[in-house]
C-alpha cells in the first residue's frame, strides 16, 4: 500500500471544487487499485485541502489507474483545480499506527475481565455435561475456564495476559492441534456459549453481538480446521484483536 497526498490551495467560494470531487469520487470508487480515500478540509485556513488516496502501489497507481479507462472521467472533473496543487506525492506507511481511546473496546463495553470469567464459568459448566462436546473436555485443566476468559479478554481489547503469563498464540493452538473437532461439536460449542452468554447478562444490543458472534465462529471454524489430521497452520501468531467491524458502538 501506499499513501498518496494532495494538498489544494483553492482561493475564494470553495463549492464547485467540492462538487468537483463529490463526482470524481465515483472513479476513484471504482478503481480496483483504490483502497479507500478522502478529502479533508482545513479547519484553521479553510481554502487549504488535503485529498489522502490509499493506492495498492504506486505502479499501480501510476501505470494501471492512469493509463486505465477510469482516469480520463476523473481527470475531466478536477482538470480546472490542477494549478491550485501545492503537493502530490507518495508516502510509504511506517509502523507507527493505532487507535485511541475514543471508541470502547468490546473488552470494556462487555464489562472487562470479570464479564469475561463469568461467561467462561458458566459456559463450561453447560460443556462438562453437555453429551456432544463434555466428553472432549473431561480430563481439561482445572484452570482452563479462567485461561479462555484471559483469551478472550485480549482479543476484545483487553490485557495481554495469556500472552503475558500463558504462552500465547503457540499455546492456545497446541491445545486444538490433533483434536479432529467435528463440525456437529463446533456448533454445540458456539450454542453452548451464546446461551452462557444470554444467562449471565452480556450486553445484548445487536451491535456488541455482531461482533462477539463475528469473532466466535471465525475462532471456531479456525479451531476445527487446525485441529484436523495433517494441518498446518502457523505456529507463531500473535493474539487476533477484534474490533466494532462495520456496526461501532450505539451510544445514541
Ligand atoms: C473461538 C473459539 C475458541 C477459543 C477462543 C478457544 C480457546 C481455547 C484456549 C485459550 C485453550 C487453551 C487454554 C489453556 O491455556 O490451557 C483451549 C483449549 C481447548 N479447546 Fe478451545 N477454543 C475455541 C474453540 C474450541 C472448540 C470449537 C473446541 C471443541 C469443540 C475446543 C476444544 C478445546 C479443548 C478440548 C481444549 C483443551 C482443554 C483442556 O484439556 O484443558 N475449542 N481453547
Amino acid at each position: 500500500m501506499t499513501v498518496e497526498y494532495i494538498r489544494y490551495r483553492i482561493p475564494g467560494d470553495t463549492t464547485a471544487f467540492e462538487d468537483a470531487y463529490r463526482r470524481a469520487a465515483r472513479f476513484l470508487a471504482e478503481a480496483p487499485q483504490c483502497a479507500d480515500f478522502e478529502l479533508s478540509r482545513c479547519t484553521e485556513e479553510p481554502s487549504a485541502y488535503i485529498l489522502r488516496i490509499t493506492w495498492t502501489s504506486p505502479e499501480d497507481h501510476l501505470k494501471g489507474f492512469r493509463t486505465g479507462d477510469l482516469f480520463p472521467g476523473f481527470l475531466a472533473e478536477i482538470r480546472p483545480y490542477i494549478e491550485a496543487i501545492e503537493e502530490m506525492r507518495h508516502y510509504e506507511p511506517t509502523t507507527v499506527r493505532g487507535t485511541g481511546r475514543a471508541t470502547p473496546s468490546l473488552y470494556e463495553w462487555a464489562g472487562g475481565a470479570e464479564a469475561f470469567e463469568n461467561l467462561t464459568s458458566r459456559f463450561y459448566e453447560k460443556v462438562l455435561v453437555d453429551d456432544v462436546i463434555g466428553p472432549l473436555f473431561a480430563h481439561m485443566d482445572p484452570g482452563h475456564p479462567r485461561y479462555v476468559a484471559m483469551w478472550l479478554s485480549e482479543v476484545f481489547g483487553g490485557p495481554s495476559r495469556y500472552t503475558d503469563e500463558r504462552g500465547g498464540y503457540p499455546h492456545m493452538l497446541g491445545q486444538h492441534l490433533g483434536r479432529s473437532i467435528t463440525e456437529p461439536q463446533r456448533r454445540r460449542w458456539v450454542s453452548l456459549l451464546m446461551d452462557a452468554a444470554d444467562e449471565v447478562g452480556l450486553p445484548d444490543d445487536p451491535e456488541f453481538r455482531a461482533a462477539f458472534a463475528g469473532y466466535i465462529e471465525w475462532g471456531t471454524r479456525l479451531a476445527l480446521a487446525n485441529s484436523q489430521p495433517g494441518a498446518t497452520p502457523p505456529h507463531q501468531a500473535p493474539v487476533p484483536h477484534w474490533g466494532w467491524g462495520v456496526a461501532p458502538p450505539y451510544q445514541g
